[in-house]
């Protein structure tokens, strides 16, 4: 049965949150049933997402006002809580009355009872003046508290983040986190040329941009509901893909006729963007653990075309694969990592809880590029990838994987000439020869955060 957008996104929020279902699917499974207007998915998409990024103010507030934890209050009342404390403090284009009556008819659908206690609460908030405050940058300097509220960032990760950046770095960065991103497709080549595919994209009312660091890359401006279920998306004209993870693969600088390891390929975005560069000649090994993840590489380079050359397996990248030995002419690791560079398109990355999991990953992505140095031949390119900030994950990594093999070196690719374009429009030459780069978007605005390294075998 057909329901309102602000009841779908209090049910979306609390799915996110207490579920841990990733937000671009969630939202994507209600907005595939197409029930809402254009205005209507744009209101669902704000109630969720803003809702994620401002969660830590908007649960503070509402624990304050029911004087109780937000965590003891029934999931869809604090869903209904959550979304409308939002419509209160950060948005000006709905009324406080009709926020509250809304809230109110909501809670008397699910929970007749509970109604009174809704309806208290948020005009409590609404009386409180509190909205001006919840917006206005914070004046107090160096509060790790503060920022933390502020910014919606938990205690924990604002002081891990603060172990690598200085405070006006850090603020920046939490500061950027609560910018909506870009949309960014890549234009998939191997279908036909630029302006052919650009015609037959805004044919179907896409209307693209081109941005300047790398010449596949378009920003979207405007398109109707799910891009994804447009024909020209289906057809394979393009893909839906970060700058960052663009970049990465242009450091690879696959060439045709090679032969290519990507060692933690899902869902395929690279590895079909090594595939396109490489003109589709040559051979794409693309593994990953996940027997799930690795189907979803078999369906995106169906649909872009590629499938001829790449060859998925699954493999876990943390075992020795002898018969692989130097046999790649390149090997991209684009390792599992803990992801705090995309907590601009899932906000939800912020609240993780699964603290074994970050503190094993620096050995997992360790191992993984030990195996992956293994198979690069002579001469050959390892890059290492991650979308993530911190130190131990990036840089960290990749010195002590240099220091035990002195036979790799880092590689400036970035010399004048084949990739000057992403040169000239992001990077100093100084920082684009160091071999590797550390992208956030406090620093390179249309970018996620994320760490490249680019190697290469000298024996
Ligand atoms: C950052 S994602 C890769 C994204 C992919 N390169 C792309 O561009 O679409 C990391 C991947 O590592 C995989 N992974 C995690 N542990 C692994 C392991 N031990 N061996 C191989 N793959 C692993 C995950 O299943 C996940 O798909």
């Amino acid at each position: 049965m057909k329901i309102s957008p602000r009841e779908a996104a209090a049910h979306a929020l609390e799915n996110i949150l207490t579920f841990e279902r990733f937000s671009n699917r969630e939202t994507g499974r209600w907005l595939e049933k197409g029930w809402w207007s254009p205005e209507d998915q744009r209101l669902f998409l704000l109630l969720v997402y803003g809702s994620l990024e401002q969660l830590l103010q908007l649960d503070q507030l509402i624990s304050a006002h029911a004087r109780r934890p937000v965590d003891k209050l029934d999931p869809f009342l604090r869903g209904i809580l959550r979304i409308s404390v939002y419509q209160l403090c950060f948005t000006d284009r709905i009324p406080a009355y009709a926020v509250i009556n809304e809230a109110v008819e909501l809670a008397k659908k699910k929970k007749p009872k509970a109604a009174g206690l809704v309806n208290a609460v948020l005009r409590a908030i609404t009386r409180s003046g509190i909205k001006d405050k919840a917006r206005n940058p914070i004046v107090d300097d160096d509060n790790l508290q503060a920022l933390s509220l502020f910014y919606s960032h938990p205690q924990w990760l604002v002081e891990l983040l603060h172990q690598d950046y200085s405070w006006t770095d850090l603020k920046a960065l939490l500061a950027a986190h609560q910018q909506p991103p870009s949309l960014t497709v890549r234009l998939n080549l191997l279908k036909g040329k630029k302006e052919e595919l650009l015609f037959a994209i805004s044919q179907e009312g896409i209307e693209l941009e081109p941005l300047g660091y790398i010449p596949e890359a378009f920003r979207v401006i405007t398109h109707q509901g799910l891009i994804t279920n447009s024909d020209v998306y289906r057809r394979g004209l393009f893909h839906i893909q970060s700058l960052s993870s663009m970049m990465a693969v242009h450091w690879l600088d696959p060439q045709p006729g090679e032969r290519i390891i990507d060692m933690a390929a899902a869902p395929g975005g690279k590895a079909t963007f090594i595939a396109q560069r490489m003109n589709g000649k040559g051979q794409v090994t693309a593994r990953d653990i996940s027997a799930r993840r690795i189907q979803q590489i078999k369906e995106n380079a169906q649909r872009l075309g590629c499938n001829e050359i790449i060859t998925c397996q699954e493999k876990d990248g943390r075992k020795p694969d002898p018969e692989m030995t130097h046999t790649a002419d390149r090997v991209l690791l684009d390792a599992p990592c803990s992801s705090f560079g995309m907590i601009r398109k899932k906000p939800e990355l912020k609240y993780i809880k699964n603290w074994q999991r970050l503190r094993e990953l620096p050995q997992l992505q360790y191992q993984m590029l030990e195996n992956a140095g293994k198979m690069v031949r002579n001469e050959g390119v390892l890059v290492y990838s991650t979308c993530t900030y911190l130190h131990r994950e990036n840089d960290a990594v990749v010195e002590r994987f240099l220091d035990n093999h002195p036979n790799f070196k880092l590689e400036p690719q970035m010399e004048k000439g084949t990739n000057d374009f992403i040169i000239n429009d992001l990077f100093t030459e100084k920082e684009a020869s160091k071999g590797f780069i550390q992208l956030g978007p406090h620093i390179h605005l249309d970018f996620d955060g994320f760490f490249v390294a680019r190697m290469k075998r000298t024996d």
